[in-house]
């Protein structure tokens, strides 16, 4: 995150532009700390999705500040090109149903298709 002594919600902002993919989340991608978060991050790291992942648990005002941004009311929380996408939900039913890929192929992000298909195969 930028400048720990700034307000949350400049910080948040800062970090979803500056990364074309953001996750919001208890625990980090390689050590989740809720199975919410750990699903999404599962999703992204197995689809090889290159994204910054942010620890909510380090900081309480990002904690909440990220649900006030987005007027969403819990963690995790995508973001993609500094739009909010969703939560374990919405991103579990977008990879299931292909909506993920188009959206990532829309906004020009790279990830690994056959990964994506993998997931699907596996759990259609
Ligand atoms: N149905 C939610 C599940 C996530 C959820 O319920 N998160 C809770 C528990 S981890 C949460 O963030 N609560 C507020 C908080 O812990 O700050 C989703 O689709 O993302
Ligand atoms: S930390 Fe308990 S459900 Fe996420």
């Amino acid at each position: 995150m930028p400048d720990a002594t700034a307000p949350a919600q400049d910080r948040i902002r800062e970090t979803v532009e500056a990364n074309d993919v953001v996750l919001f989340m208890k625990g980090t991608k390689a050590m989740p700390q809720c199975g919410f978060s750990a699903k999404v991050a599962g999703v992204l790291n197995y689809m090889n999705v290159p994204y910054k992942d942010v620890n909510v648990l380090d900081d309480m005002d990002v904690r909440q500040g990220i649900k006030d941004f987005s007027d969403w009311p819990t963690i995790p929380q995508l973001y993609v090109k500094g739009e909010f996408v969703g939560g374990c939900d919405i991103i579990t039913e977008m990879t299931l149903s292909g909506e993920l890929d188009e959206m990532l192929e829309a906004k020009g992000v790279a990830f690994d298709k056959d990964a994506a298909e993998e997931i699907r195969k596996h759990n259609g």
